[in-house]
């Protein structure tokens, strides 16, 4: 038996296998001498293992055969694969078998005129393929050796190619060696074909048969280094296998990779070490042409500005810059994040990914994020009153106008309100931007509404900043308290509106901009022009369209609507049982004067809910600014004052909260804001009868 036994298990370089120099006297000698031992092995049942001439691996392999009870003169060799499971195999190994015919390809012709037969064998000994010599063939068949049999040392006794699968080596046996008589005419040589973990997915065999004297005859076929040959085919079709698992591999983690980079809504450019585009994803391709135009394998500096370049020369990462791309002669601003790929040789740069997204996506994104959007529309706003309706019916008209909105009315009347459902009726898409002008110090407006570029004063965040102008871009920008806005920030929103674009502190660029103004005053912003107070020019641009919304005082008809609105809203929010108005708190609240309006008015109803007692709000429940001006008002002492005396006044008020809670001590020095033993006192003092 030959053996190359590899240094290293599954080691690539079993190939550098040099066969010996062929003696054939030596051969002839050896070939004689197993046949003579295989004979006392099979007749006289000697030990094998005692024969100098026998390899203890072919011994051993000979006494395993003989316990698995082979018979040796059988001329039906092995087993079959049932014929309905023969597909499935073929299917499972058909990997193996094209890629073995693939490299067999050009060795066919040889191995036909040769007298070789060449096996495929499976895991397990099955033929998978069989080519060589057609005479040899059809030979093999008469024994068995077709596709679908099974033959190992289990099966078969001892074979070339089984013990190279237990041995896991190439395996050459000489006629004789093999267990049964009807392989003895012929030199086997096999070797294992291994996959990456080293486990065995199969066997290579190539058969040489001969006569029966082959030293006589067949010794100038016989090729020494066949088993060189075997072992190297073998080798080339693990190689060949291994590459085709890479490139499958490959394959998955590149469809892998282009799903990714499909799923990510941020622009992804890969660009090579000359700046070439090599990959962009959908998003990136979307950025760069819209129009849908081939990207890849163009410049990147085809379609970004200076500073993307000056990023890209310089090597030095950046994650976040402002930049435009140009496509059909449109610029649009994006904000960049470049990141450099590392070559294999130190400090060489093979290329770059470039992360982009249009500065519009993210201000949208900022905008959702900071609550930038408007929630009311027209149907949000409680009131059946008149002026309330013909308000209502006058801003949905001014909503599709589409020009700048100027909306008076005291505090707390619902300006914002209006200006939300306006919003919503004409630009639900766009970002709704609310600044108000009197709750930022002065000297921040300016960079609140225009934005500032990096590095533009002490403070300010490193990259700079877009300004309300920039996020309200195709939506609206609602200037609460427009009044109070610096008489200089009125001269550069005056430019931004004329002009449609905006430049920031600091910034050298502009950026064009679209968007809506409602602006909203408590003040006579009229009078204020006159008293210089607020330039004139900037008044007529936002007071296109104005719209007065009236106070609650004049559409007393809705507080009750309004009240049953918030308690059902708050009580909903909050799990509260849904409580009633009794008809003395419902009396003072229609005659109270509102002076905070819907604000005052919903802040109240909260409070009342939270004191209601027994599901009812009484007038004990509601705050006491509300009870004690009623009270006051409704004993019309607020006309009277200064003509009647304090005590006067007192004792009016007293007798007022003693009718209007029907004579109840406590409840009435509560609406009072006095202690009860103090309320007996003045009872006492001004002689009130407290039981009628
Ligand atoms: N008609 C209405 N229907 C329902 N809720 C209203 C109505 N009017 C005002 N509100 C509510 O009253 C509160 C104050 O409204 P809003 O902020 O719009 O007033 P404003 O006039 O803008 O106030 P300010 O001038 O103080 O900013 C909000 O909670 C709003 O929802």
């Amino acid at each position: 038996m030959e053996v190359i036994r590899p240094d290293v298990a599954c080691n690539d370089n079993r190939t550098d296998f040099i066969a010996n120099p062929f003696d054939y006297t030596l051969f002839q000698r050896r070939w004689q001498e197993i046949q003579q031992c295989k004979q006392r092995f099979l007749y006289n049942n000697e030990d094998p293992r005692t024969f100098s001439c026998l390899s203890p691996e072919v011994a051993a392999s000979w006494l395993r055969s003989r316990e698995n009870n082979i018979d040796p003169f059988t001329t039906k060799i092995g087993h079959n694969v049932p014929k309905d499971k023969l597909d499935a195999i073929l299917e499972e190994n058909s990997l193996l078998i094209s890629t073995t015919k693939t490299l067999i390809n050009a060795f066919k012709h040889l191995l036909k005129i040769s007298g070789y037969i060449l096996s495929l064998h499976s895991a397990n000994g099955t033929i998978l393929y069989l080519e060589g010599d057609a005479n040899e063939i059809s030979y093999f068949k008469s024994i068995n050796a077709v596709v679908g049999a099974i033959w190992n040392e289990e099966t078969s006794g001892t074979l070339a190619h089984g013990l190279s699968m237990i041995l896991k080596c190439p395996v050459q046996l000489m006629g004789p060696e093999n267990y049964c008589i009807a392989l003895e005419d012929n030199i086997s040589s096999a070797a294992p074909i291994m996959d990456e973990k080293c486990d065995l997915i199969g066997t290579l065999v190539l058969v040489q048969a001969l006569g029966e004297r082959p030293w006589e005859k067949d010794l100038k076929n016989l090729q020494s280094h066949t088993l060189g040959w075997v072992a190297s085919l073998a080798v080339a079709i693990e190689n060949h296998l291994k590459l085709k698992e890479k490139n499958h591999r490959l394959l998955v983690m590149n469809n892998t990779m282009e799903t990714i980079l499909a799923c990510i809504d941020t622009g992804i450019i890969a660009v090579d070490c000359e700046n070439k585009i090599i990959k962009v994803n959908q998003e990136a391709a979307l950025i760069l042409n819209p129009n849908g135009g081939k990207v890849e394998g163009r410049y990147i500096k085809d379609f970004v500005d200076d500073r993307v370049m000056q990023v890209l020369t310089s090597q030095k990462p950046v994650n976040y810059l402002e930049a435009t791309i140009r496509n059909c002669k449109k610029e649009r601003h994006c904000v960049f994040s470049i990141q450099f790929i590392p070559g294999q040789l130190e400090k060489r740069i093979e290329g770059a990914i470039i992360r982009v997204n249009l500065s519009e996506k993210i201000n949208n994104l900022v905008n959702v994020r900071t609550g930038a959007v408007a929630k009311y529309h027209f149907d949000d706003i409680i009131g059946n009153s008149a002026c309330l309706k013909h308000a209502k019916d006058l801003a949905r008209k001014f909503a599709d106008a589409g020009e700048n909105i100027l909306l008076i009315g005291e505090s707390g009347t619902g300006k914002e309100l209006f200006a939300q459902a306006i919003h919503n009726q004409y630009r639900p898409e766009g970002p709704f931007v609310a600044l108000n002008c009197s709750a930022i110090p002065r000297n921040l407006i300016e960079s609140e509404l225009f934005g500032y570029e990096g590095g533009t004063f002490t403070g300010a965040e490193r990259n700079g900043r877009p300004g309300k102008i920039e996020l309200a871009h195709k939506g609206t920008l609602f200037l609460d308290e427009i009044g109070d806005m610096p008489i200089e920030t009125q001269a550069t929103l005056l430019r931004v509106l004329e002009d449609k674009r905006v430049m920031r502190l600091g910034g050298r660029k502009y950026i064009p901009v679209d968007f809506r103004v409602i602006a909203a005053t408590n003040k006579n912003l009229y009078q204020m022009v006159q008293e210089n107070q607020f330039r004139l020019d900037l008044y007529f641009r936002l007071a296109v369209l104005k719209l007065e919304i009236p106070p609650l005082c004049q559409r007393r008809e809705d507080i009750m609507l309004l009240c049953q609105h918030f308690i059902e809203y708050y009580c909903k929010k909050t799990g509260h049982v849904l409580p009633t108005i009794t008809p003395a708190a419902r009396k003072i609240i229609l005659e109270y004067e509102w002076p905070g309006n819907v604000r005052q008015l919903e802040n109240a109803m909260i409070y009342a809910v939270n004191m209601s007692q027994d599901g009812l709000i009484d007038v004990q429940h509601l705050p006491n600014e509300v009870v004690r001006g009623t009270t006051l008002k409704s004993t019309g002492i607020c006309s009277i004052a200064g003509v009647t005396s304090l005590e006067e006044a007192e004792k009016i008020v007293i007798q007022n909260a003693m009718a209007s809670t029907g004579n109840n001590i406590p409840q009435a020095a509560k609406l009072l804001g006095l202690g009860k033993s103090t309320l007996y006192r003045k009872l006492k003092q001004y002689k009130l009868d407290c039981s009628t």
